[in-house]
């Protein structure tokens, strides 16, 4: 959908219009601003905003902006006429007042009216749609086009796809530089945590349509993980503030795993994903767990040190029941304000096996596994160092190796999800 405006005075319209567009900065700013060449020029001198100049009128700018409008590229033309002169380029006036008509373009062409399209601008949002479209295994333009109809009634969307070149994270960025009121992520829990990693902290609602393979931050949050039901979340407007966290600097949303896991998400890399889907991780798992050793693990919090042979280390902000590692409590608490942290330490395979079982097991009933070869604490912040040192994973990507400083960062996101009922094990 069109985000330009398109913005015109007739020559003693022209403090008219450079105050009404002061008057409204707020609004306007969230929208591209074209303009013909004068009227633009006041503009950008008057307000700061940046503007988009045509030519002046009578040189063709009007006709330009025609095409522009005829091309869908204006969603609504603030045009302050001054009807008590004659205009040289009278023809290319009527022509662009024409072409607004025959496209049915919102036109002002008075004070009076160009506050009713303010008013109706307050009225539609503006969604900045993160899209990655090499995620999961569906048709990607197809999950675009799907994403586009079922929320462009309501919300205007901005699209931005990634590419290798331009990071989720980037695009996110850009979206909060440019003043975002909602943004929406769509892709694997990469693109999802990436862009929420830039959203931590803004207050700026986060939209999620889940296209990955685990789809497990979607999961841990109740959000539905097909498109329509992800685009009827976003539309219902309930949202939810949840805990985020930073594992040595970058953001996370999920969990770091330290160990078996990192290793595991090492092994199921994007061809496998592709071919197998979530059960990659199953077949990594198991290929894994033939090679993987303890190793000594230190976990220090608030000063305080303990020792571990551990085969696995998970700190978990949020996670589905399929996410393990992280249920030594039986279940993640996103809205807690605390970090929920599992530490495995099966001493053979086959302990492993009955341990990992055993937490699925528990995530299922909610309640904490009684085993002594898993131990599981929950605490705001802490310090994990490892020999030798592992691998970590935060969600999803490998980062680096440990030491791993982890810290929950409370009510950190605003996602668009049903209210979440927690359990208190
Ligand atoms: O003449 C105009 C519109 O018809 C306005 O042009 P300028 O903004 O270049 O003055």
């Amino acid at each position: 959908m069109p985000t330009t405006i398109a913005l015109i005075a007739h020559d003693r319209k022209k403090d008219d219009i450079v105050a009404f567009v002061r008057a409204h900065t707020p609004i306007l700013s969230r929208y591209k601003l074209i303009a013909t060449g004068t009227t633009g020029q006041r503009i950008q001198e008057g307000t700061g905003l940046p503007v988009e100049r045509m030519l002046s009128g009578p040189m063709g700018g009007d006709a330009q902006i025609a095409a522009q409008v005829a091309t869908g590229n204006v969603i609504a033309v603030i045009f302050l006429l001054d009807s008590l002169y004659a205009q040289p380029h009278e023809p290319d006036i009527q022509a662009l007042l024409r072409i607004c008509e025959v496209h049915n373009i919102p036109l002002a062409t008075n004070l009076a009216t160009a506050e009713a399209i303010v008013a109706m601008l307050r009225q539609t949002r503006i969604g900045y749609l993160i899209f990655n479209p090499v995620s999961g295994q569906g048709n990607a333009q197809q999950d675009l086009a799907l994403i586009q109809q079922l929320l462009e009634p309501q919300i205007r969307l901005n699209v931005h796809l990634t590419t290798p070149e331009l990071s989720a994270e980037q695009l996110a960025q850009d979206a909060i530089a440019q003043g975002a009121e909602l943004i929406l992520a769509s892709g694997g829990d990469g693109t999802i945590s990436a862009v929420a990693g830039a959203v931590i902290g803004t207050g700026i609602p986060l939209g999620i349509i889940a296209r990955g393979t685990a789809n497990a931050f979607a999961v841990a949050l109740g959000i539905p993980t097909n498109i329509r039901g992800a685009c009827e979340t976003i539309l219902a407007g309930t949202t939810c503030i949840v805990d985020a966290a930073r594992c040595n600097g970058f953001p996370m949303i999920l969990l770091a795993g330290i160990g078996f896991e990192a290793e595991m998400v090492e092994r199921a890399n994007r061809e496998a994903k592709s071919r197998f889907g979530a059960l990659a991780y199953i077949v990594a798992g198991i290929q894994q767990l033939n090679e993987h050793e303890l190793f000594a693990t230190q976990i220090e919090i608030e000063g305080i040190v303990k020792e571990f042979q551990a085969g696995a280390v998970t700190v978990a902000n949020a996670a589905p029941p399929t996410s393990v590692l992280a249920q030594g409590l039986g279940q993640v608490i996103a809205t807690d304000g605390l970090l929920d942290v599992t530490i495995a330490m099966p001493s053979t395979k086959l302990q492993a096996v009955n341990a990992m079982l055993n937490l699925f097991g528990s995530a299922l009933i909610q309640t904490a596994p009684n085993r002594p070869d898993i131990i599981h604490l929950r605490t705001k912040q802490l310090k994990v160092t490892t020999d030798p040192p592992q691998k970590i994973v935060v969600d999803g990507e490998i980062i680096g190796t440990t030491p791993a400083e982890i810290e929950c960062i409370p009510n950190g996101l605003t996602v668009f999800a049903s209210p979440i009922i927690e359990q208190t094990v």
